[in-house]
């Protein structure tokens, strides 16, 4: 590991998960760079990882892996910048929302290669879900690559990239999903009488728990459900407000929504 060198180009919210999950795993900070708009954010990112950070020509330059971390909405000005500086022995990896290799591959020149990828920030504590596909001329190895930058973070699956949107809606987004139902549980903590705090600790090892016993006990959500839900009893009354108010179809609609969202992102970058 770390036998290439990463530049992670517009390190925000997401390409500081990136650097802090590859510096945690002991990928050599001397092959990490950095890259960032405003002086404090440089001075920060250096301070907190050890890592160089440079200029975006510079980076592109000293790096034979190229992880683009900005917006969406900034990546053709970004691209129009360094997709003259990328050589087909350099790997660009894209980490935006909606945008399609296509969409890179307009300003790169023939043969450099692209991989898509769509993480989530749990990659913080470790438990990322990355969904990592291939774009033009990108090969097994180049997806062993990225794999080996996204694996220390967590859970990585290769998909075909017409799904990226897809997993853009669920996984990418799904953790303010799980977040904004802690926060409305929690509120209903508070309705009920208990103090914050109580509230907010019961549902979080609630959701805890519940997630261990998904991901450890192989059964079918309907079955641990059903386990939780005794005749006549408590769940099943809130089960039925839950159907009520259409919580289900919410889910369905709001992340298809998310889906489309994507897709206008790409749309808007053509
Ligand atoms: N936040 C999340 O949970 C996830 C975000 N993403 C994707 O990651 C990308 C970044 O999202 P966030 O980190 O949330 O946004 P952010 O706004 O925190 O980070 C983007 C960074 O790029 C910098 N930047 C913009 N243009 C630049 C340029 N020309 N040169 C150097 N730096 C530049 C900005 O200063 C900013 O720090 C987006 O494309 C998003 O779709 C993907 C998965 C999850
Ligand atoms: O909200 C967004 O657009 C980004 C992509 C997935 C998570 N955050």
């Amino acid at each position: 590991m770390g036998m290439h060198t990463v530049a992670v180009v517009g390190a925000g919210k997401i390409g500081e998960v990136l650097l802090s999950g590859l510096v945690k795993a002991g990928w050599p900070v001397d092959r990490l760079i950095a890259t960032a708009r405003r002086p404090e954010r440089a001075d920060e990112l250096r301070s907190r990882y050890g890592v160089r950070v440079l200029e975006n020509a510079e980076a592109v330059a000293s790096a034979d892996v190229v992880a683009i971390a900005v917006k969406p909405q900034d990546a053709g000005a970004l691209m129009a910048e360094l997709g003259p500086l990328m050589s087909s022995d350099k790997l660009l990896v894209s980490l935006c929302a909606g945008l399609p290799t296509s969409f890179f591959a307009k300003y790169l020149r023939d043969e450099v290669p692209v991989v898509r990828v769509m993480t989530n920030t749990p990659a913080l504590v470790d438990e990322a879900m990355t969904a990592i596909s291939a774009g033009a001329h990108a090969t097994a190895a180049h997806l062993s690559l990225a794999e080996e930058m996204f694996k220390p973070l967590g859970r990585t699956i290769r998909l075909p990239e017409s799904q990226q949107d897809a997993v853009t809606a669920l996984s990418g987004s799904g953790p303010a999903y799980f977040y904004f139902l802690v926060e409305a549980m929690t509120d209903a903590g508070i309705l009920l009488g208990l103090p914050r705090q109580v509230a907010h600790d019961l549902i979080v090892q609630t959701a805890i728990g519940s997630a261990v016993m998904l991901r450890d006990s192989g059964e079918h959500p309907v079955k641990l459900r059903e386990a939780v839900t005794s005749p006549a009893g408590t769940t099943i009354s809130a089960i039925r407000e839950l159907e009520n108010h259409g919580v289900r179809a919410a889910l369905l609609a709001a992340l298809e929504a998310a889906r489309d969202r994507a897709r206008e992102l790409a749309a808007q970058n053509t």
